[in-house]
């Protein structure tokens, strides 16, 4: 990042919100951000009593890939490196936290609960082991989007599953763990408040892609302080990359994400995110976003779409699992071009005729091929792009070059679109800021 690029403001109807303060480049890193709080996604109900077995309990590195293999002489959790155990004592792995999870794992055992619940219930405690370690990064937490949904809210039934799910959790907390300190003011409402602010901001830090699987797992939650304030378009013009597994510099860098065009835009733009996987229809996307987010998105991808019957929806392919992906084509392609002008300038011909689909050029330009992988290409910084012209996927981290890029769109402009099958997005949990 060599000058800042980008600002928070508030935008009616959408709150805070991120900005470009100057004209911004395809494939230039607008933020990296570290977590405020990172906790795991694995259950707590395991017949192994070694927790988040294989990764490391701080930074959540794959531990098979170093060389260094701790553990805590109380509860048996992992750690990659001395250096990570030391850190997580002081700040993740505080004694508090490290008797609430043996008694956490002990009570989950015998008492067979949905996944959700223990995850939560990870969350809360690492959101009050925050309190017990750096009140500014908890006081940052609780500045984050997210409150206790209103009374008539509470009639609709995800928000009252949430609210028992949250009676639950508090008096699961107070009644199987160490007692926190009083002049803490944990409460019932506050695990409510802390709850909230989970839903509306974590982000998953993803198992590795694989092919074989439509679902892919998560490894750890994180909350990321500036990252939270990004606002979501179904046709994002940023997208976010993290390296869970890449070999660390220095500690816990492994944790950052870093958030970086997918095209140019002008100053003054807002940058948003997509808060799942693009390639989700109308209907699904309104759903989640209603349900998770509290909001009803009227982007222009939606505004599109709204006017779509189901059975059109349908006829939207955006998989194209095609075996001739290597056929050699010689289309043209513009990467650097402004997404917004190609939709509205004279020169954006290709999908001109493409009245009822015109945001197609999004997914022939920037979205992965790769069979299950459904990430988001973005270029690589404008110095590496210029000379190279490659993309990455912020998926599967496949590299693509823009001749790899044409043949794609060669091959995918002539078929039609065919629909995802996203009756299994339900067990995919990776709807939280993709
Ligand atoms: C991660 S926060 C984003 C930052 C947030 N606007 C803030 O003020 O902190 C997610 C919340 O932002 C709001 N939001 C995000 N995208 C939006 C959009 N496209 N339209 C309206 N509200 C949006 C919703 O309230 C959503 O629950």
């Amino acid at each position: 990042m060599e000058t800042a690029a980008v600002a928070m403001t508030e935008i009616q109807g959408r709150g805070r919100a991120m900005v470009a303060i100057r004209p911004l480049k395809g494939g230039e890193i607008v933020l990296r951000d570290s977590p405020i709080v990172l906790y795991s996604a694995l259950p707590l109900q395991s017949d192994d009593h070694r927790d988040n077995n294989g990764y490391c309990s701080n930074c959540f590195i794959s531990i098979t890939q170093q060389s260094q293999n701790l553990s805590c002489s109380t509860c048996g959790s992992p750690f990659c490196t001395l250096d990570c155990q030391s850190a997580a004592s002081a700040t993740s792995h505080t004694p508090w936290a490290c008797q609430t999870l043996i008694r956490l794992r002990e009570y989950f055992s015998g008492n067979r609960l949905p996944l959700d619940l223990q995850i939560q219930a990870r969350f809360i405690v690492s959101a009050y082991n925050l309190a017990l370690t750096s009140q500014s990064k908890f006081q940052t937490l609780l500045s984050l989007q997210g409150s206790v949904p209103s009374q008539s809210d509470a009639v609709s039934g995800s928000y009252s599953d949430s609210d028992s799910s949250a009676n639950f959790i508090h008096s699961l907390i107070s009644s199987v763990c160490p007692p926190l300190p009083l002049e803490l003011g944990l409460s019932l409402e506050l695990t409510k408040v802390l709850l909230a602010k989970d839903k509306l901001n974590a982000f998953g830090l993803m198992e590795p892609f694989s092919e074989q699987r439509e679902d892919r797992s998560v490894r750890a939650y994180g909350i990321y302080p500036v990252a939270s304030f990004f606002n979501h378009d179904c046709l994002p013009n940023a997208c976010r990359f993290d390296y869970l597994d890449a070999a660390k510099p220095s500690l816990a860098n492994n944790t950052d994400i870093t958030i970086r065009m997918i095209h140019d835009v002008p100053q003054g733009r807002e940058i948003c995110l997509s808060y799942f996987p693009v390639n989700l229809k109308y209907r699904e996307r309104q759903k989640r976003l209603r349900d998770d987010y509290g909001f009803v998105c009227d982007c222009d991808r939606c505004k599109v779409e709204a006017g779509w019957s189901e059975s059109e929806e349908d006829g939207i392919d955006m998989d194209d699992d095609d075996e001739d992906d290597n056929d050699e084509g010689n289309q043209e392609t513009t990467m650097d071009e402004d997404f917004d002008e190609q939709m509205e300038g004279e020169d954006g011909d290709m999908m001109k005729g493409e009245d009822d689909f015109p945001h197609a050029y999004f997914f022939l330009n920037y979205m992965c091929d790769r069979k299950n992988c459904w990430g988001t290409l973005a270029p690589l910084s404008p110095s590496a792009a210029a000379t190279t012209g490659v993309m990455e996927c912020n998926v599967c981290g496949s590299f693509k070059n823009l001749d790899q890029l044409n043949n794609m769109i060669m091959n995918t402009v002539d078929k039609s679109f065919l629909p995802t099958d996203d009756d299994d997005d339900e067990e995919t949990e990776e709807d939280q800021h993709y």
